[in-house]
């Protein structure tokens, strides 16, 4: 479980996260929405370490995050980004390695784990002798979340991971996403801007603004009972053709 309390940061006169009190259970999606500049990318980085809190802490497990958190704790994460963050002169392959190289694997067990995760993501083996500037932005995905996964962590953030794709290949990788995240049993923190990709691999939504909570629970709840005037505008904000 990751527990964040009293969670406060600030960037000069901005405060990103302001006194943000959470809980994020094991095993199960937790989706942080909310408008552009809330705080919802700033919250994974507290939780990873990437960003020291100015107050309050972040435990996962039963370890507290900070710039001190030993790599064993902060290996039992993986992150996934926007456009994937894969380095460019390293393939697919030499991507997905990187840690365990670092940790010294040997090169069966890395081959075995990437075959492994390959087939987990659907991503065809000869991809992965590519360059990330040869593959297409659904494949970089596919290869930044087998990264993520290399070392099978208990916690995955990911943050806007479908953002930068088509509508289709987004709704392609929303099912399969949604079916790892069951298949894995992970605890996991996805962001995104988009309620319906919200709705469709939630199991609970935090809205956010202004580095506040506004709203935790079920979509259902969030669609039904909005808490705020600010929640039902959010909500009516998304557009439907279909309605
Ligand atoms: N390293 C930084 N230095 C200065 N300001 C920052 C930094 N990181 C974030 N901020 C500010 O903190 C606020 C929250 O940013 P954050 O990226 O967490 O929002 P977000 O909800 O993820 O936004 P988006 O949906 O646009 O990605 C913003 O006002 C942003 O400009």
């Amino acid at each position: 479980m990751i527990q964040l309390d009293g969670i406060t940061k600030t960037f000069a006169d901005t405060t990103a996260v302001d006194n943000v009190t959470l809980e994020l259970r094991s095993g199960k999606t937790t989706v942080l929405i909310g408008p552009s500049g809330c705080g919802k990318s700033t919250l994974l980085r507290l939780i990873i370490g990437l960003v020291e809190a100015d107050a309050g802490t972040v435990t996962v497990g039963s370890h507290t995050v900070g710039p001190n958190t030993p790599p064993e704790i902060r290996h039992r994460m993986g992150y996934v980004i926007q456009d994937g963050g894969l380095f460019p002169h390293l393939t697919g392959r030499g991507n997905v390695a990187i840690l365990a190289r670092h940790l010294c694997w040997s090169a069966d067990r890395v081959e075995q784990r990437t075959e492994e995760l390959a087939d987990l993501v659907q991503l065809p083996l000869d991809r992965l002798d590519q360059y990330p500037n040869e593959l297409s932005g659904g494949q970089r995905q596919r290869i930044s979340l087998m990264r993520a996964l290399m070392l099978d962590p208990d916690v995955l953030l990911l943050d806007e991971p479908l953002g930068a794709l088509d509508p289709m290949i987004r709704a392609d990788l929303q099912t399969d996403l949604r079916d790892i995240f069951q298949t894995l049993d992970k605890t996991v923190v996805f962001v995104t801007h988009d309620l319906s990709e919200a709705a469709f691999v939630a199991d609970r939504v935090v809205l956010l603004r202004k580095g506040q909570i506004v709203q935790t629970g079920p979509m259902s709840d969030l669609l039904e009972s909005p808490a705020t005037d600010f929640a039902r505008d959010f909500v009516q904000a998304q557009r439907s053709i279909l309605v």
